[in-house]
């Protein structure tokens, strides 16, 4: 279980305080430059919180020794790059890096675990591929299945489906629902949220505006107000399905 609890960071978060219960899928909305990427940032201990705390299964992620912590988090970034002479397997086996290093290492063999991150993510034939000669949509499959081959106890991804067609989109949030790890997901496509986030969080101008099941949360008063815009929202078999207006010219 994640906690957030007051935190606050700069300017950019105010005490943004909400949770992801272990084991769902929790989306973080707002517009750009609302303060997700900052967020998540600060859950990964990449950036020290001014006020607050997060905690993962009741530790301070701030106390956590880094080794110990690249073992329990991944981070998706959003412009994950390497300049390296890499071929897809190595930047999956990177994802194995800090086990490698634990004295608590279970002796499983680690290209096993990542051939079989690539295989979930539909990419068992890019294996051998150099990185550099991957598609944008590749690499982010790619990225996700190095982010699997870490075990992780917590996944973080920053708009995991950018770069993605529709079906590798769809594709990709299936996985991550399927892989059972606790996952708090910055997302653009709020249709994308309602179909596979357990709940979501709302971020405007660096506070949670709203929280809870999509369907309770993005209303059309609520997309005017966080992102100016007009929408009507459909019931499809219980999904809310949302249907933006054009704006007038
Ligand atoms: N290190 C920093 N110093 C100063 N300002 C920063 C820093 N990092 C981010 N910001 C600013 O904080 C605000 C929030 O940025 P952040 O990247 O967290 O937003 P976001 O919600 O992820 O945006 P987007 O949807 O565009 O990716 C932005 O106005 C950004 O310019």
């Amino acid at each position: 279980m994640l906690n957030i609890n007051s935190v606050s960071w700069l300017h950019i978060l105010r005490e943004v305080t909400t949770s992801v219960p272990r084991g769902s899928l929790v989306g973080l909305l707002g517009p750009n430059g609302s303060g997700k990427t900052s967020l998540l940032r600060a859950v990964a201990a990449l950036v020290p919180a001014d006020a607050g705390q997060v905690t993962l299964d009741g530790d301070d992620v701030a106390r956590v020794k880094r080794a110990a912590l690249a073992r329990r988090v991944a981070l998706l970034a959003q412009h994950a790059e390497t300049d390296l002479d890499l071929t897809v397997l190595d930047v999956v086996l990177l994802g194995r890096t800090p086990h490698r290093r634990s004295r608590w290492s279970d002796g499983r063999d680690d290209n096993t675990i990542a051939e079989r991150a690539l295989e979930r993510a539909d990419l068992t034939e890019f294996a051998h591929r150099k990185w550099q000669t991957l598609s944008g949509g590749e690499r982010q499959r790619a990225q996700l299945a190095r982010a699997l081959a870490q075990e992780p106890e917590l996944l973080l991804l920053d708009e995991p489906t950018n770069h993605l067609d529709v079906g590798h989109q769809l594709q990709l949030l299936s996985l991550v629902r399927k892989s059972g790890v606790t996952t708090l997901a910055a997302l653009h496509d709020l249709n994308l949220a309602t179909m596979f986030c357990d709940s979501v969080v709302v971020l405007d101008r660096g506070r949670v505006v709203a929280t809870g099941p999509p369907a309770d949360v993005l209303t059309p008063k609520l997309l005017a107000e966080v992102y100016g815009v007009e929408a009507t929202v459909h019931d499809h078999d219980g999904r809310p399905v949302i249907i933006f207006e054009r704006p007038p010219t």
